[in-house]
């Protein structure tokens, strides 16, 4: 069975749920100090919008996952939000969440936080119903494919975000790099991408799901950005501290890299 086979099936055994437990809720989802990650990742995305540089009518969130926290800053500079995942199950999850069902994620705790950092004051009921008003596509997706969406993205997407997804489905650096030159197709001349991932991982859990991740340190992602031609324009990383090496994945850090596609192809 090819590696791509064997991570397809892998997925099959994905449990959403049990993915936010493990992520999404303390130790790793502690909001009292910037030492824990959730905290980290949010203030890269909040900090890199604050600028008022990254804008305009559509951003793509590739991999979308079952979680909405990393689109809390996006969805303030943007008209359309398109969420993506391979998964119906994780599709299904982001669903239910924008139609405000029952027995869906909590995600007012990042939101919550979200706010605070921002500093504008904001109600997070208001950047809740902003995000879920935004958020109006979730598409089904897959990076290794050279048509990730299975036709183009119409318009072209003026930003780009992933978090933790490439890595995550890539059998070797190649094959990350072939992904990333993928989903670079859907982000226009000039946009944005804004890449949130695993440091020097090799597995996770998610229920009864064992999944392979391709170890990355930080000059891998920097040459696979390089490889496409994206212009580095930040890069920051995060060691994971003891306390939050839970044993639900080997992550010995986490990445934040925003880059700019050329202008001219
Ligand atoms: N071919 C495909 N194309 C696109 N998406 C695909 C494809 N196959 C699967 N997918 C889709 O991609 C997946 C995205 S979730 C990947 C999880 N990444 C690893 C996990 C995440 C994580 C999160 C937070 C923290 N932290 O410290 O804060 C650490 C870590 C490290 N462990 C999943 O949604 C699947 O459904």
């Amino acid at each position: 069975m090819s590696s791509l086979a064997a991570l397809r099936e892998g997925y099959e055994r994905f449990d959403p749920h049990a993915y936010l437990q493990n992520n999404y809720l303390p130790p790793r989802a502690d909001f009292s100090s910037e030492e824990f990650v959730v905290p980290w990742k949010l203030r890269c995305l909040a900090e890199t919008f604050a600028s008022g540089e990254i804008h305009g009518r559509t951003l793509i969130d590739v991999g979308s996952g079952p979680t909405i926290y990393q689109l809390l800053s996006a969805c303030d500079h943007f008209e359309e939000i398109v969420a993506t995942d391979y998964l119906a199950v994780n599709r299904e999850e982001l669903g239910r969440w924008v139609r405000g069902e029952p027995s869906t994620f909590d995600w007012s705790p990042f939101i919550r936080h979200v706010c605070k950092i921002e500093g504008r004051g904001e109600p997070w009921q208001e950047k809740e119903r902003r995000l879920r008003d935004r958020l109006r596509r979730i598409l089904p997706i897959d990076v290794h494919r050279p048509d990730p969406l299975g036709a183009p993205l119409h318009p072209p997407a003026d930003a780009l975000l992933s978090a933790f997804c490439l890595e995550a489905v890539s059998p070797d650096r190649d094959a990350f790099a072939r992904a990333l030159a993928h989903v670079g197709s859907l982000l226009r001349p000039g946009g944005h991408a804004l890449l949130l991932g695993a440091l020097g991982e090799s597995f996770y859990l998610a229920g009864a799901a064992r999944l392979p991740v391709v170890p990355l340190a930080e000059d891998d992602v920097r040459a696979a950005l390089a490889g496409v031609g994206f212009a580095l324009r930040d890069f920051r990383s995060y060691a994971m501290p003891p306390a939050l090496r839970t044993g639900v994945d080997d992550v010995d850090g986490v990445f934040f890299a925003h880059a700019q596609k050329p202008l001219e192809a």
